[in-house]
């Protein structure tokens, strides 16, 4: 009789095709396999890890597995553990970036960081460069900080260090770049700070640097897989080369036909020279496709047909011949979108699930009108990957404060929170506390929390700061007892008097930002109830929100999913929409100029082969691009479907009278707090961490609980924990 393990095993294998379980099923040593939209290689890496997992190769802990996004690893993840069978804590399933990030945490001490280093996005790192322009005399104007910042980070993909790009140098711009990537390096290390990039420089740095280091994680990490591998970077080539080099367990899966992201610096090199780096990889090919009609890949097949020098793969699905392809000529961008979400309606009201729809645009700009007409019909959307939330000014200065609690060096946080809201503290003397920080290299924390001592401050300056200091450091000190994320920032955002200032405003506006701190609130308190209790906390959440904000997620069940053709890389959708078919739009004019029309053309193939079943192209004749009328011509992309795929036909919808906005419910009045007092033994509940008892009660309001759940103890604050009596 075969063992439950058997039959776990068996059922691991079960629904895989002959090559598929060969990959999932291949021993040791190097693995590739370059296979087209669709075959499922997402799937068999998915396997592979639980795979190794289950037939004792390796513990769950002992497999990094790199996705390219956090939604693919959250995906993965949640697979991992059906197929196992079981809960698995602390897997390494996660994106080149959260990896690097996690193993700094550890790690970045012996590059001169703390293990608390703050991790700067996209905003902030142009901020410092700026700065760092000015503080070179360089006129910003000319050279601007995103243009600057950009070679920085191309030249960081590419390990290039400062001196590395002055040899290069054969323009002013270029040794302007060369002096401001120095200064800004300085400033960053000095600042306890990484942006994007240096996760990845950071980690091959340590890796590279200390042999004992590397050679930890080399055992560590025993089979190495890898997501989406034709869109790696050099430095992201060089970081799997360090843990993969020894034992050479590096599986890598990717599709030279899906390589969009080259303007970051991805090498398409890396997934085709794979076999030079492994001569003895095995390699494997995929060709049934388990997504997409027949009409869907035939399509798919003619557009990248017309690059040359792609692999051809053939590609073959049993799913059937399927419907042709809409594609609709409409007016305007306003009738495209009332066409796209009239069809959406329909679909809809026939009963078809809102998050079985996308709809792709090439850039970002595009989405707002969809997304306007979306509003009025009440349809409920999502736009993924967008700067949505993240971007917000009131979740950035939530998180700012954050991020001042746990880094007391970081100048850009102190800088934005110290006067946010208004109390009194202004530029100047800012600056003044920031130069005397600098001066006596002491953290800006300490210069502002002893103010009397920053020279000619005056006296109204000197009150301001001690008295924010006072609040700081009273949130500093709870923040150091690690009460949960989501009780400080509660406390963060009433004792700053944050919250005081938006309910002042009392606008439309600024109930929408207590709107957004609140969902801010929410996310915390979800990411406590799912956190380690032994681990730093804020830092843990900072470092994940850091990462989100950058990229995607925020799923959300049941909504229509809006995103770039980018952002859609990996994933799949029962119907999909393509709009902005017109050439300037997509292909996009920049890349018609630089001559990068293969990369569009992938780009396309990338949107064709989301679909299952169901594919609408459209374009409009006319369309406001960066605020002028264009007249577009049809994407030649377009031309190279064959018309017998396709179903196409002019269409226009009339206006819709009296369409009207509708504004979101206001938010619900939050109860009042309940009155704290707790007694050692009484039985309470938490709304993320269930039933537990007082331990303990200790000075500034905190109470010690011990949750019958996983019998953890935590601290929290008495008054802003989601706590009720028993
Ligand atoms: N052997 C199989 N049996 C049934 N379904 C399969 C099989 N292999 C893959 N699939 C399904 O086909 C779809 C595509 O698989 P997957 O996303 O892994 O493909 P992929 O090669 O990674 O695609 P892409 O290139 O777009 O990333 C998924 O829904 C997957 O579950
Ligand atoms: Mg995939």
């Amino acid at each position: 009789m075969p063992t439950p393990a058997a039959d776990r095993l068996e059922e691991l294998l079960a629904g895989l095709n002959e090559p598929q379980r060969d990959a999932v099923t291949h021993g040791d040593g190097p693995l590739l396999i370059l296979a087209g939209a669709g075959s499922g290689k997402t799937r068999v890496l998915t396997h592979r890890l639980a795979w190794l997992v289950h037939s004792g190769r390796a513990s769950h802990q002992e497999v990094l597995a790199i996705t390219f996004t956090n939604k693919a690893a959250q995906e993965m993840r949640n697979r991992v553990e059906l197929l196992l069978g079981r809960r698995t804590r602390g897997m390494w399933v996660m994106t080149f970036h959260a990896a690097c990030a996690r193993m700094l945490r550890a790690e970045a001490p012996r590059l001169g960081y703390t293990r608390q280093f703050t991790i700067y996005d996209q905003a902030d790192a142009r901020r410092l460069t700026k700065r760092c322009l000015e503080e070179l005399n360089v006129d910003t104007k000319r050279f601007t900080p995103a243009a600057v910042h950009n070679q920085i980070s191309d030249a960081k993909n590419k390990l290039r260090s400062a001196d590395d790009v002055r040899e290069l140098v054969g323009s002013r711009f270029e040794e302007i770049v060369g002096d401001v990537y120095d200064a800004y390096e300085r400033e960053m290390l000095r600042m306890n700070a990484m942006d994007f990039d240096d996760l990845l420089v950071r980690a091959v740095n340590v890796l590279e640097l200390f042999d004992e280091v590397r050679e930890r994680y080399q055992q560590t990490f025993r089979y190495v897989l890898v997501d989406e591998y034709q869109d790696t970077n050099h430095a992201q080539y060089k970081w799997l080369q360090l843990l993969a080099g020894e034992h050479r367990n590096l599986a890598v899966v990717g599709d030279d036909a899906q390589s969009v992201y080259s303007f970051r610096g991805a090498d398409i090199r890396n997934i085709l020279d794979f076999q030079d780096d492994f001569p003895d990889a095995a390699v494997v090919k995929l060709e049934q496709n388990y997504r997409s009609t027949q009409t869907i890949l035939d399509a798919a097949n003619a557009v990248i047909r017309n690059n040359r020098g792609q692999i051809a793969k053939d590609l073959w699905t049993e799913v059937g011949q399927g419907d042709p392809i809409r594609v609709r000529e409409l007016d305007d961008e306003r009738s495209e979108a009332r066409f796209v979400v009239g069809e959406v309606q329909r679909l809809i009201d026939e009963g078809v699930s809102r998050q079985e729809i996308a709809v792709f645009y090439r850039t970002n700009a595009q989405s707002r009108v969809i997304e306007d007409v979306l509003v009025q019909r009440d349809i409920g959307y999502q736009v993924v990957g967008g700067t949505k939330f993240y971007e917000r000014a009131e979740i950035k200065d939530a998180l700012a404060y954050l991020t001042l609690l746990g880094n007391p060096q970081d100048v850009v946080a102190f800088t934005r929170v110290a006067n946010t809201p208004r109390r009194g503290i202004g530029q100047t003397s800012m600056s003044r506390v920031t130069a005397f920080a600098t001066a006596m290299d002491m953290s800006v924390w300490d210069a502002a929390a002893n103010p009397a001592a920053v020279p000619s401050l005056g006296a109204a300056a000197i009150k301001a700061f001690s008295r924010f200091m006072g609040t700081m450091e009273g949130l500093r000190e709870r923040a150091a007892q690690g009460v949960p994320v989501g009780d400080l920032l509660e406390a963060v955002l009433h004792e700053t008097g944050y919250v005081d200032a938006l309910e002042a405003e009392r606008t439309f506006e600024a109930q929408g930002r207590l709107e957004n701190l609140t969902e801010l609130v929410n996310t915390a308190r979800e990411f406590d109830a799912s956190a380690d209790p032994g681990e730093d906390t804020l830092d843990v959440f900072l470092q994940q929100v850091a990462l989100v904000a950058d990229a995607d997620t925020r799923e959300d069940e049941g909504l229509v999913t809006l995103m770039t053709l980018h952002n859609a890389k990996g994933l799949e959708y029962e119907i999909v929409f393509i709009t902005g078919f017109e050439d300037g739009v997509f292909p996009h004019s920049r890349a018609l100029d630089e001559g990068a029309l293969e990369e569009e053309r992938r780009l396309c193939y990338v949107g064709i082969t989301r679909a299952k079943r169901d594919l609408t192209l459209s374009y409009a004749r006319q369309r406001m691009v960066f605020g002028s009328q264009q007249y577009g011509l049809r994407s030649r992309f377009l031309d190279e479907i064959p018309f017998e795929l396709t179903d196409r036909e002019q269409t226009d919808v009339v206006r819709q009278p009296g369409a009207r906005v509708s504004w979101a419910a206001s938010r619900a009045d939050a109860p009042p707090p309940e009155a704290v007092d707790f007694r050692i033994g009484q039985d309470v509940a938490h709304a993320a961490f269930g039933e537990g008892v007082v331990t303990g009660i200790e000075p500034g309001g905190i109470v010690v609980i011990r949750f019958a759940r996983d019998g953890s103890e935590r601290k929290l604050m008495a008054e802003y924990a989601p706590i009720t009596r028993r």
